[in-house]
Formats: C-alpha cells, structure tokens, sequence
C-alpha cells in the first residue's frame, strides 16, 4: 500500500470506528482487525502504520468527529506529508475549501465537567499515553519473584504486590508461565480492586457482575480457600471464566443473571454472604488509555442509565451481604457521579451502613472512597470503595 492508500484506509476504518461507538459496537481494535481480515493485500508493516494512524486520529481527538474524513483532516492539520496525501492515487479526495475538519482536544468538554475535582487538566495527558502491559501472578501457586525470573524484562508493579510489568506491546499469550496459569495479563488497577476487598480463606465471596472473571481469578489466588460465586447477566463473558478458572487451578462457580430476577436467582446467598464485590458497568472513562474510542461512546443519556444501573446493583448486594460483612463497589471510571458521588447516595439510602477504610497502596481520598488514576497511580483509572453492613 502507498502512504497514501493507508491514510484512506485509516479514514474508512475510522467511519466503522464512529459508527460503532454511537451504537455500542466493538472496538476499535477489533474493527481494525476485520478490516484487514478481507484485505489480504496489506503486509504487515501497512497495518501496523493503519492502525497507528488510526489510534492517533483517535488520541487526538476528544469530541466524536462526524466521520473518519473529518478526523484524517484534522490529524493532517498538524502534519504537512499527510496534508500532501489528498488528492495522491488510491489516497483520499483532495481536500475542498472549508470542509470539516474534527478539532484536537483530550476529553469531550461535558465529560470534563463530570470529572472528580481530584483530576486536574495536567493530569488529562495521562489518560491518553499508552498503558504498560501489567501481568498478576497467581500467589496461590507460584511468587512473584519465581515467575520475575522468567521475564528479565518485567518489573515489579509499584503497588500490587502480585504484579509485573511489561512493555506495552509485550506478547504473552505463548510464554509457558500463562498457559501453565500462573499468569493472567491484569492491570494494576484491576489487582488493587481484589486487593481492596481483603478476601479471605473460608469465607464466602460473590462477584456480581464477574464479566469473564478477571477479578474473581484474583479473589481466588488471594483466598485459595474461599467459596467464590462468579455472577453475570452477560453468557458470552461469563462463558469465558471457567477455562480461565481451570487454567489457574481454581475453583470458582458461575452463574448467569437474568435481570431483573437476580435477587431471586441469589436467593441462598441473601444476608449470607462475607464479601460481595460490585465491579460495576460504567462509562469506561477510567480506561482511555486501552481503549481512546471509549470517550466517543459516552453521552449524557448513557451516563445517566449507567448511573442508576449501578445504584439497582449496590442495592441488590446490600440485600446479599451477612450482618458483619462488607460491600465492595468498583467502577473503572473518573466521573464523580459513578463513583464518590454514587456512594453518597448509597449511604443515604442505606444509612445504617458503614464506609470502610480502602486497604491499597496508592491513590487518593475521593469522598468515601479511592481514586486511582493514570496520572497519579500509573494504573487504569478507578474509584473503589468499601463498605461495612452493621451487625
Ligand atoms: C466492569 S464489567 C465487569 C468486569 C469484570 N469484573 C472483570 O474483572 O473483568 C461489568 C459487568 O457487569 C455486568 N452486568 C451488567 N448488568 C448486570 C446485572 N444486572 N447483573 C449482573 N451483572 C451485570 C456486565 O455484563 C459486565 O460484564
């Protein structure tokens, strides 16, 4: 392919990459990959330069351009060889007088004002740099400084003690420390959230919204002893666990949600259970570092369902949590409303509760709970809190 032709291809997956954020489609990444699933034309180095035009259009520009043109012209703006490709064979149409073009921000401007007041603009750089490759060892089986052996290149995690730390584009999928499940790829934000809830041997944990388990393994390696029960109302995520499980040597059980019945279908767990860990859908905005298109999915309206859905899900593990034990709540977000301020209403709700000290390294004090952010932690952004039911 010619720069040229790569700049158009990037224009063209950028129109499925807006599309798919508008209608809750995958991501970019996957579009990317599809894409050149039918172009068997293109080498190795022509997707590896689409793709990484495709991810600086994406960086650059906060607000969801109007199509994938918009966002190449824009991106062409700061750079004259790319500006020089409208118009070249199998480029992009030249460029017309005053036609659109998407403008470089970081954030759209309604989501900074939803942001807790502890991330500052010189923080918002952050969001957007590269996320390093972070792996959690499995402590039920191995130590850190074991597997440390077997990546020369890693480093130990600053704040999780179960960490280790690669280059961003590190593969690990075929070293035999991840097929032998003594290694699962999790950011260190995700392992401070298992952290925080402080499992233990014996008890009886549920993860409610489990996903495809990432926390649930962790729980399981911090507390080999545990009954863990991995919920979720999503089959496809949650089928993906048990070979997860079984690779990491855990036992952990699942069960598929089908909402609004899930009080029902958690009948036996209700005021039995010792922790239960609400890892809740959010707005993602914590996570713009993997995933940049994310700040294009977000609207106003599917912030607010996403906040109530979060407030149905802390009030139905209030009903699952045992007298004496304790709520964790985790949204991968930065946006006040999900997190500090979500618990605040919690707390009005249910005022018996107690908020609980949050046991990480790292972080900082937001309202009852801890914010984690890229700039400050080096992790994926999360605010997590813990709370006590009184006995
Ligand atoms: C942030 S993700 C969980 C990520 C997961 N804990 C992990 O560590 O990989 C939120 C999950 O909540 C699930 N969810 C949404 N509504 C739910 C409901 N009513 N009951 C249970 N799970 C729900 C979604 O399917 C999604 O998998």
């Amino acid at each position: 392919m010619t720069p040229a032709a790569r700049l158009q291809a990037a224009s063209e997956i950028l129109d499925a990459v807006i599309a798919s954020a508008r209608d809750d489609g995958p991501p970019a990444d996957a579009i990317v990959t599809r894409y050149f699933k039918t172009r068997r034309y293109a080498g190795s180095k022509d997707r590896r330069a689409v793709r990484e035009l495709v991810f600086r259009a994406i960086r650059r520009t906060g607000e969801r351009p109007d199509s994938g043109r918009a966002a190449i012209i824009g991106l062409a703006e700061g750079d004259e060889a790319l500006a020089a490709m409208f118009g070249e064979p199998r480029g992009p149409e030249p460029r017309t007088p005053g036609e659109a073009a998407s403008s470089s921000s970081l954030l759209p401007s309604w989501v900074i004002a939803e942001l807790s007041p502890l991330v500052r603009e010189t923080e918002f750089p952050a969001l957007l740099e590269r996320a390093p490759l972070d792996l959690r060892v499995n402590v039920a089986r191995t130590s850190r400084d074991a597997i440390l052996e077997g990546f020369p290149e890693g480093t130990a995690t600053p704040l999780s003690p179960w960490g280790i730390r690669l280059a961003a584009d590190s593969r690990v999928d075929d070293h035999p420390a991840f097929a032998g499940g003594l290694v699962e790829v999790q950011d260190e934000g995700s392992q401070l959230i298992a952290l925080a809830c402080g499992a233990r041997s014996g008890e009886t944990i549920l993860d409610l919204c489990a996903g495809a388990g990432g926390k649930s393994l962790a729980l399981a390696a911090a507390a080999p002893g545990a009954r863990i029960l991995a919920a979720d109302s999503n089959r496809m995520r949650l089928s993906k666990l048990p070979p997860r499980a079984e690779r990491a040597g855990a036992t952990i059980e699942t069960r598929l949600l089908n909402p609004p019945k899930e009080l029902d279908e958690l009948a036996e767990w209700r005021n039995q259970t010792d922790l239960v860990l609400v890892d809740a859908p959010c707005s993602g905005s914590g996570t713009s570092r993997r995933n940049p298109e994310g700040r294009w999915r977000i609207t106003p309206d599917r912030l607010d369902r996403v906040v109530a859905l979060q407030e149905g899900l802390l009030d139905i593990a209030a009903e699952l949590v045992r007298p004496g034990g304790r709520l964790v709540y985790a949204v991968c977000s930065l946006l006040s409303r999900e997190g500090a301020g979500q618990i605040d209403r919690f707390l009005v709700r249910h005022s018996s509760w107690i908020s609980e000290d949050v046991p990480i390294a790292g972080g900082r004090r937001d309202g009852t709970g801890t914010l984690l952010t890229p700039g400050h932690d080096g992790t994926d952004g999360f605010f997590v809190a813990r709370l006590g039911r009184p006995c």
